[in-house]
């Protein structure tokens, strides 16, 4: 039968999926190589749960392992079609793309908007061309969902010369919020024609207002850099301390390795980018980390509610967001007014309902594997 494969580098990490192409593709396989650098690892999350130590790799050798470990679970299936997450879509794509040699050239040329991304991206889509040289590769943008912002969500308020060569707020996530707004739909049809705030809480952070399926906002901008504080990167800045830095003597890329790798949950505790290990120590600069941390989200959904004009559910995803339930229960600690009210039980257990107020609040596992693999199958099979 034909087989499809999914990659989505990360910026450190890289997911994998093997499916059997049908309507709904049928997982075979699923994991990721995580912690890049010198002690990386290969989870596997299905058929069943394993973890191999692989060592040293970078995105490349990383790679070159999936290639390897997925080859047992293709053993009587073709590879037909690799899908692949691609962060960055720039203005010009708005839906799942066939990756010829002129798409990856216009890609290439988003590579400096997502540096931590779009060059893992295209690495992957070249090493997956050279091990499939017959199946068909496409890419599924990040930025697509957010295609179609009003205007205010979309400008930054700087000469409009500027918009019109693409710096615009383009938002991230894409793939993920897709996810979270087809299971809405499909198991809470009312809820999903409502105004929903999605919180996609991971590595990256970003939230996304969603009114009748369709984002009409989002904390991220034109880079991955903007809104929440992430794991170890910045989030919201004023543009003054830019400014600043770059009149301190700090170059361009001293302060892009600043803002992306140093910033965030990392950068203010001085500990770890890993809210895990922040939420367990009692050192104060953890507590301070987490403080900024929930207090951004509260202020971003305060701000989405106001330009929805109401509010009808939340929704948690992302590693933090589906694990954690003290993170979420400080971020609706007092939002009682609006509505949103915590069962204590419900929360601990992850459970999918985990609110008793008025505002439905709920933790839906986000899967930007699955996306890829319908977009695939999709095209595979008209
Ligand atoms: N039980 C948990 N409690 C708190 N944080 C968690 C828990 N499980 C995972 N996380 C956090 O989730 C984050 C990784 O999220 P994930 O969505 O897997 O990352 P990525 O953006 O790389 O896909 C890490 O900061 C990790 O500490
Ligand atoms: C866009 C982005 O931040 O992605 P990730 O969460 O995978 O780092
Ligand atoms: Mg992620």
């Amino acid at each position: 039968m034909a087989g499809l494969l999914t990659l989505n580098a990360g910026s450190s990490s890289i997911k994998f999926g093997v499916y059997l192409v049908a309507p709904e593709p049928e997982l075979l396989l699923l994991g990721q190589v995580e912690n890049l650098g010198p002690v990386a690892q290969m989870v596997l999350d299905h058929p069943e749960k394993q973890t191999i130590e692989i060592g040293p790799a970078d995105h490349s050798t990383a790679v070159q392992a999936i290639l390897q470990a997925i080859q047992p679970a293709l053993q009587d299936h073709e590879v037909t079609g690799v899908g692949h997450r691609i962060v960055h879509g720039g203005k010009t794509f708005t839906g799942p793309v066939e990756l010829t040699e002129q798409v990856m050239a216009q890609l290439e040329t988003l590579v400096p908007l997502a540096p931590l991304h779009q060059p893992h991206n295209l690495a992957a889509v070249r090493a997956a061309q050279a091990a499939f040289p017959a199946a068909v590769q496409i890419g599924c943008f990040d930025t697509s969902f957010h295609q179609g912002h009003p205007f205010v969500n979309d400008a930054f308020a700087i000469p409009r010369r500027f918009y019109e060569k693409g710096v615009r707020r383009y938002g991230f996530h894409g793939l993920s919020y897709d996810y979270v707004t087809d299971a809405l739909k499909r198991e809470h049809p009312i809820l999903a024609r409502g105004r929903v705030v999605i919180a996609h809480l991971g590595n990256g952070a970003s939230m996304c207002a969603v009114k009748n399926g369709k984002s009409i906002g989002s904390t991220m901008g034109f880079s991955a850099l903007d809104g929440l504080p992430m794991g170890t990167r910045c989030g919201q800045l004023d543009p003054g301390v830019l400014l600043y830095l770059m009149e301190q003597g700090h170059s361009a890329e001293a302060i892009t390795h600043i803002l992306y790798k140093k910033s965030g949950l990392l950068g203010l505790s001085e500990i770890s980018h890993d809210m895990r290990t922040l939420l367990a120590s009692d050192d104060p600069r953890a507590a301070e980390a987490i403080d900024y941390y929930v207090f951004r989200i509260k202020r971003e959904l305060g701000a989405m509610v106001a330009i929805m004009g109401g509010l009808n559910a939340v929704v948690f995803c992302g590693g933090i967001g589906e694990n954690s339930a003290e993170i979420r229960a400080r971020v609706l600690d007092g939002l009682a007014f609006m509505g949103l009210s915590l069962d204590g039980a419900a929360n601990e257990a992850n459970e999918q309902v985990i609110s008793d107020g008025d505002v439905p609040v709920l933790v839906i596992p986000t899967d930007e594997e699955r996306v890829i693999a319908r977009a695939l199958a999709g095209r595979l099979m008209p």
